[in-house]
This record gives C-alpha cells, structure tokens and sequence, in this order.
C-alpha cells in the first residue's frame, strides 16, 4: 500500500516543502569553453561562430527566442551533438572538435531538461541512482537518499513518477542532475512547465541548491524576468549568434540594440530623426550620443512617464487606464503619435477617460537607436 498517497494529495494544496538548506553535496566546479562553435543542418547555420567561456561556478541563463540555438549549445556541452565546426573544453581539456571527442558520460556534465526526461518504469529513487554509476550500490543508493532529502521527496523514493505532480517530478529531476555531483550543470527550459504560481518557489530554492552545489551552471530560458532572477550573467541570442552579454543590470540598462532593448522592456516606440547627437519626436527631444544622423527609434519605458495636470508638459489625453495592484496602467494619446502611450503610473486613480492630462518624460527612461539598428 502507497503510504505516502494521502498527504502528497494534500501538497497539491500548498507550495512544496524542500529539504534543509546548505544540504545539497559540493561539486568541484569546472570551467566550460565554447571556442568558434558552427553547427550546421542542411543549409542553415544554427549556431554561428558562438564563443562563450563560462567560469567556474558561474551561473549563466542562455537567453533568447525559440529556435536561436540555446538547445543545440547545450546539446553540443553535453556531447550528444557534435559540432559541425569549433571545440568545447571543459577545464581546458577538449571536449568536442578536431581529432577529439570525450563521450558524454565521461564529461561530467549533468542535463536537466523541460520534460524533465524520467524512466517511467523506474522508482524516484532508481531514477536518481541512474547516473551513479561510479559509486557501489549501497553509495549510489545514500547519494540518491541524501539529495532526495535535499528537495523534499525522501518519502517518495519508492513511487514511480507518473504518481507525482508536475513540480515533484521536477525536483526528481532536478535531485538526479545534482547527484552525481556534476562540475557542470545543464538545465533546459527548467521552470518552463510549472504553473506560475509554483514556477516562483521552485526556481528560488532550485537557484539554493545550485548555489550550495558550486557547479558550474547554464540555464536556458526564453524569459527575461528568470534570467534576471536566476543568472550570475546574462547571455543574450538571437539567430545562432551571441548578441550581448553581462548582468542583468547591464542588458537592462545599456542593451547592445534595439532586439536586446525590446527583450527586456515593453517600451513606447516613437518614430524620431537624429541630428547631431540629438533624437527629435513628437514627444519630445532626447540625447542619443554617438549616433549618426538619420532616422531613430525612441524607446520610452511606461514606468518614465510621470502625469500632471493639464496645460503642463507634453499634452495628451487619457484613453483607458487599468488597475494592476502595485501600479496603474494608462493608455495617452499624444498628437503626433499613432498608438498612444503606455505608462506604469502611480496615483492615476481619479484619471478618467477623455480627461486632458500632461505628460513628463523622465530622460534617464528613454533608449535611442538608429532606426537601421537590427
Ligand atoms: N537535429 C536537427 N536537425 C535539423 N534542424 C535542427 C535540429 N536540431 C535543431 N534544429 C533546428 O535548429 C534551430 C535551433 O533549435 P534549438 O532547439 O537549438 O533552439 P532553441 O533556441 O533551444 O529553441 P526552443 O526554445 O524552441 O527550444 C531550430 O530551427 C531547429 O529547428
């Protein structure tokens, strides 16, 4: 009889419990390289000369759209896709490239993937062990124990995954990637099948667990918001190339161009002309240092724009406004510009619609880029 059944029923009905922090065993962190990586179907270039070294213990989130080639470099670090040009090393040693391949199992790599990948017709416990393979049975089965233990599923350990919800199967796999304690760690799209509501709780404490592991880690996500949360360093792509990468204050506040720009933020974009280092529009004139002459993008974020009464600033006239709990949303028509703006403002509660207001542009909340930026 299944004695663990009634009170995982009751766990749909909280946030999952994890085990104690500062628990999860210590990996010896390895540096990865990826050196002028080409990977090639057919005729398309899915990766396009990538070269990113990651530290040890870095955490990095892989960042971009379906289909720009996040995957297949992850699959590529592991050694279950070979490159169709250029290497990978792990701690300076090849990995994949010219004259040399290490197979994927003696990389030290461990994978985590969307579908979290577990063997149906094997227990929690057996699929946690399944990568243990240099250690004796008895270790293997304190191993797998121990990071169990780690994320709140000891009791599981006899079960077999399709009795457990969404978010315990995830931390199955998640226990299973950490076992072995791995050098690197490579997690696709880890969250991505968690409703909201849990996807918060598990990334937090996941973030824990790697943290206490040290392993080296690469994250792959399409999200913006979890890659600011989860990554030591951001790298941005787009097409099989890599398009910037830093912090996330730096990819927030500096983006290389527009398409790093509009990942991060949903700005007003407004048609303008540069001259002279200086971006005009009908909402206002702007800095734009460096840039040549021609025609810009000028990029405004709803939380720049502050309302005032009317006859001050820029005039503009309410079209809608919404409650979002912390902030407002308000939609402004402006002369000049054909979708009204969007602002994140705070007391907008007496605005009504039709109501004239005046708009203030805070400087430091707008981006320029040449309109010819890719
Ligand atoms: N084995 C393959 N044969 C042919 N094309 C492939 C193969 N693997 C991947 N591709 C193509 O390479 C491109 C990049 O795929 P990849 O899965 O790496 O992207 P991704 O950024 O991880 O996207 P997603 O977030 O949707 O998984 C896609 O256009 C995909 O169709």
């Amino acid at each position: 009889m299944n004695s663990a059944a009634p009170e995982r029923g009751k766990d749909r009905f909280r946030l999952p419990r994890w085990g104690q922090r500062g628990t999860a065993g210590a990996s010896i962190p390895a540096q990865l390289t990826f050196e002028h990586i080409v990977m090639r179907f057919g005729e398309t270039d899915v990766l396009d000369d990538v070269s990113l070294t990651i530290e040890p213990g870095e955490v990095v989130c892989l960042l971009g759209h379906s289909g720009c080639g996040k995957t297949t470099l992850l699959r590529i670090a592991a050694g279950v896709e070979t490159p169709s040009a250029g290497r990978v090393l792990i701690d300076g040693q090849q990995a994949s490239g010219p004259g040399g391949f290490v197979e994927p199992e003696r990389r030290g790599i461990g994978l985590m993937f969307q579908d979290y990948a577990l063997f149906p017709h094997m227990s929690v416990q057996q699929n946690v062990m399944f990568g243990l393979t240099g250690l004796s049975a008895s270790e293997a089965a304190v191993a797998a124990r121990r990071a169990l233990s780690r994320v709140g599923l000891e009791r599981y350990a006899d079960e077999y995954p399709h009795t457990l919800s969404g978010g315990e199967q995830q931390r199955v796999a998640l226990a299973r990637s950490i076992a072995p304690r791995p050098g690197v760690l490579l997690m696709d799209e880890p969250f991505s099948n968690l409703d909201k509501r849990m996807r918060d709780a598990v990334r937090d404490e996941t973030v824990a667990i790697l943290r206490e592991t040290g392993a080296t880690t690469i994250v792959v996500t399409h999200d913006p918001e979890e890659a600011m949360r989860i990554a030591d360093r951001i790298v941005l792509m787009r097409a099989g190339r890599i398009i910037q990468q830093g912090s996330s204050e730096e990819l927030y506040s500096s983006p290389a161009n527009l398409f790093a720009a509009r990942f991060f933020c949903d700005f007003n974009e407004v048609p303008g002309e540069i001259r002279n280092g200086r971006a005009s529009c009908p909402v206002g004139v702007f800095a734009a240092p460096g840039l040549p002459d021609g025609p810009a993008v000028v990029c405004i974020r709803p939380q720049g724009l502050r309302l005032k009464a009317a006859g001050f600033c820029l005039p503009g006239r309410v079209v809608s406004r919404r409650f979002l709990g912390e902030v407002d949303l308000v939609y402004i028509d402006v002369e000049g510009v054909d979708r009204p703006l969007q602002g994140r403002v705070h007391d907008s509660a007496g605005l009504k619609e039709g109501q004239d207001v005046g708009i203030d542009i805070d400087p430091k909340d707008v981006l320029v880029f040449a309109a010819t930026d890719p």
